[in-house]
């Protein structure tokens, strides 16, 4: 098979920059699709933490005139990703993340900042850079949305376009004002273009005008042609149903691996689970917890946010105190959640630990140390953190919602009569649901060979990126012949 040449094009890449799965994936998945013979070249911004992260630099091509200033674009490899890199100081290179400035606020410019980057890839599919043009561009949520767009009001030859939704609510909507200064023509604000509901939309421009659509899982695929998931955008999908498809995410098994991770005290895997005693106790401590092995730990890694339905969790954290349990939780975001989980854990010594912000180390530990996983969603495209439960053998307790009921089978009583269960769904996305579920996952929990099964059953669950890499790779290629025919 001849290799192909694609162009990722994302606004985060772990381990340069992440805020999210987002760049999990953009991360995990050229490694898996260079075994595919799919070459990739990732473009991120140029922020300051992915300029640190850059050794030796070559200039691939100069901007007079990139949104406002002159700009460089970098070629760099970095931990084996094959990166292009923007340097525009005037739209990347200040304080705060990828988003938001140190306060919390958007970035007054993200409109510009990200058009910058879709107006960039597109270059790059028209043969800006010598040496490398690619077959297929893959353009990631609404930071690349407007990317199909440049590339199809060029006009003339084209890469295949491929346009991917990690997270639907996020859209990138910004003023018709902003139309004459992306260089695009007057006409590409209408219906069938950029123009969303009077206002620019970059992720709805990327799924009108991408050859291919695709989400993180076939639940999700199936979710968002409905108005209750579909956030607005659920017309124009059912319209493009046809090129719509889910493609479930992996999970980096190098960096999830249970049996050769470096942040917690006691590596195991299916075989040597009573290892797993060591880490509990740790993250127990770690958390103010009682090192208690018989209680049930129930553990949280976690944006805080309404999609990870954590406001529930606390409507019902009284089933989960009563029932004997312990909690932990990891999470950043929302300063409303935040206080309630502070108030809740100081109100519940001993029962209920909190730790705020982001700690790779410490998502670690509690996917290692925690009997379950909980993982509330009011939706959620795929999620990665019940993958990564079901590898080190943390029984995810999930939202019957897109990836999560694609990922964990719940233990029914016909899952328990042939053994395949994997961990416990409740629907619908409720508190009330959310007790019953804890209450199960106790009740489980009384049974502890029942429990070591079931952990075995949540390790053996392929969740590598093989799978996910093979179902690109074949829709990328479908995606060439066409537009080669
Ligand atoms: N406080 C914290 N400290 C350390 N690590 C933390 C953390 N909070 C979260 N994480 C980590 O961030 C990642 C979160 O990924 P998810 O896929 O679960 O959700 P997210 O909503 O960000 O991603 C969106 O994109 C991905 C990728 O497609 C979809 O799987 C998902 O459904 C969609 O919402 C995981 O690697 C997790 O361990």
């Amino acid at each position: 098979m001849s290799e192909l040449k694609l162009l990722s094009v994302v606004s985060e890449v772990y381990p340069l920059v992440k805020t999210g799965g987002l760049a999990d994936v953009a991360g995990a998945l050229p490694a898996a699709l260079k075994a595919q013979g799919i070459a990739v070249r990732t473009l991120v911004p140029g922020y300051p933490v992915v300029k640190a992260a850059l050794g030796r630099l070559e200039e691939a091509f100069y901007f007079d005139h990139l949104f406002g200033a002159p700009a460089r674009l970098f070629a760099a490899t970095v931990g084996g990703l094959d990166l292009f890199v923007i340097d525009a100081p005037h739209l990347y290179d200040r304080p705060g993340g990828p988003y938001t400035a140190p306060d919390g606020r958007d970035h007054p410019d993200n409109a510009q900042r990200f058009a910058a980057l879709a107006a960039v890839a597109s270059g790059i599919g028209l043969g800006l850079v010598q040496g490398f043009v690619p077959d297929i561009v893959h353009a990631h949520d609404w930071q690349a949305g407007l990317t199909p767009a440049y590339l199809h009001y060029a006009g003339g030859r084209r890469p295949g376009t491929v346009m991917s939704i990690h997270n639907i609510a996020f859209q990138g909507q910004f003023p018709a004002s902003l139309v004459p200064a992306l260089g695009l023509p007057a006409h590409a604000f209408a219906i069938e273009g950029i123009e969303y509901y009077g206002t620019v939309g970059y992720l709805k421009a990327g799924l009108q005008l991408a050859d291919r659509i695709t989400t993180v899982s076939p639940g999700y695929a199936a979710e968002i042609l409905q108005p209750e998931a579909g956030m607005g955008l659920e017309g124009l999908l059912n319209q493009r149903r046809g090129v719509l498809s889910g493609i479930l995410n992996g999970l980096d098994e190098a960096a999830w691996d249970p049996a050769a991770d470096t942040f917690i005290p006691a590596p195991f895997d299916a075989g040597r689970l009573e290892a797993r005693a060591a880490n509990k106790a740790a993250l127990q401590a770690r958390f103010g917890l009682p090192q208690d092995p018989d209680a049930l730990l129930f553990g949280v890694v976690s944006r805080l946010s309404w999609q990870k339905g954590l406001d529930l969790l606390m409507d019902g954290l009284g089933t989960l105190i009563d029932i004997g349990a312990q909690l932990a939780v990891l999470g950043s975001g929302d300063p409303h959640l935040t206080d309630r989980y502070a108030g809740s854990a100081r109100v519940n010594p001993g029962r209920v630990g909190v730790e705020f912000g982001y700690d790779e180390a410490l998502a670690h530990l509690i996917q290692a140390g925690a009997d379950a996983l909980l993982v509330p969603s009011r939706f959620e495209p795929c999620g990665l953190t019940q993958l990564a439960a079901l590898r080190y053998g943390a029984l995810p307790v999930v939202a019957r919602v897109g990836g999560l009921a694609d990922t964990v089978i719940d233990v029914n009583e016909m899952a328990r009569a042939s053994g395949v269960g994997t961990g416990v769904q409740f629907s619908p996305v409720t508190a009330p649901a959310l007790q019953t579920a804890l209450i199960r996952t106790q009740a489980l929990w009384q049974d502890r060979t029942l429990w070591r099964q079931l952990q075995r059953n949540a390790m053996a669950t392929d969740v590598s990126w093989d799978r996910a890499a093979r179902a690109y790779a074949t829709l990328f290629r479908d995606l060439d012949r066409e537009r080669a025919a």
